[in-house]
């Protein structure tokens, strides 16, 4: 059995995974964390009354010896010190929370090194947005302008997305960085022509009802290809992230996409 911690279990992301959680023959819910909860088991709510399961609310009460697996689903000010106590204590975190900086996942691979840990940060779980991410990478590698709108729940802190910004980055290890659209133009609005990555476009959009969306755009002289993936439920992301937990304890390196342990 992979004994796990949920963190942000309060939360949209951390409910569903709890539940994913206790449905998988081969996990057991070993605690869960989330500074909002008011409960110390998790049995005093009233769907999970038949557990016993540690509720912890503070990052240094946690007692790791029981714990395999952290799943992280928090915020983007606290996935960072997360991740950082759990490879400090050899537990193996799988982290779905977005907004890292690129100088903290390089400090995060550090510890995992130091303490040969294993640990996984996926921007996005869902199949769906894997394979998008891997097309775009390969259709850019012929059509190398791009522009990216990725859209959300208006619950999301973050923006760009996770995916978004991770898509842009494995477009630019392929494509030259260059400008595009007219050297001329000019924004009436502020922000009307959106964030800038080496030259490529990202918009976010936020609207109530939509879960997680992205659609990448390429256009070449006459022609022009759309690649998108929908997330419609979150459910959408609990496969990749079973897979996740079954094989993170076999490494010992802080590995970033969940296609290195597909
Ligand atoms: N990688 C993926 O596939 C994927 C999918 C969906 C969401 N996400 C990301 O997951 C994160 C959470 O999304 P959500 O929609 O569940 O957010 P949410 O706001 O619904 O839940 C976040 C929870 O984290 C808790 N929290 C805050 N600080 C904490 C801390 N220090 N330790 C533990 N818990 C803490 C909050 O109290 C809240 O309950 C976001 O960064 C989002 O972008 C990633
Ligand atoms: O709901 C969110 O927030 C999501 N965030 C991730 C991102 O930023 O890419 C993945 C999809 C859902």
């Amino acid at each position: 059995m992979v004994k796990i911690l949920v963190a942000g279990f309060k939360g949209r992301m951390g409910n569903t995974t709890v539940k994913m959680v206790l449905d998988h023959p081969g996990f057991e819910l070993a605690a869960v964390y989330d500074p909002r909860a008011k409960e110390k088991n998790i049995n005093e709510i009233a769907e999970f009354s038949d557990l016993d399961v540690p509720v912890y609310r503070e990052l240094t009460a946690i007692s790791c010896h029981d714990v395999d697996v952290w799943i992280d689903f928090t915020s983007p000010k606290a996935v960072f010190a997360n991740a950082k106590f759990a490879l400090q204590n050899k537990i193996s975190p799988v982290i779905g929370t977005t907004g890292l900086q690129d100088e903290q996942v390089a400090e995060l691979k550090k510890v995992a090194q130091q303490t040969q840990t294993g640990g996984l940060i996926a921007p996005n779980f869902g199949i769906s947005a894997v394979l998008l991410m891997q097309f775009a990478q390969q259709a850019a590698k012929y059509l190398p302008d791009v522009e990216i709108i990725e859209m959300h729940h208006d619950n999301k802190l973050d923006a760009p997305s996770g995916t978004a910004l991770n898509t842009a980055k494995l477009i630019a290890e392929v494509r030259q960085e260059h400008y595009q659209g007219n050297p001329d133009e000019t924004e009436a609005l502020p922000g009307a022509r959106g964030a800038n990555y080496q030259g490529m476009r990202i918009h976010s959009v936020r609207l109530p009802g939509y879960v997680a969306h992205e659609q990448v755009l390429f256009g070449g002289p006459g022609e022009a290809l759309t690649i998108r993936q929908d997330s419609f439920d979150r459910s959408s992301f609990m496969s990749g992230v079973a897979v996740a937990v079954e094989k993170i304890t076999d490494q010992h390196e802080l590995l970033v996409g969940l296609e290195n342990l597909l």
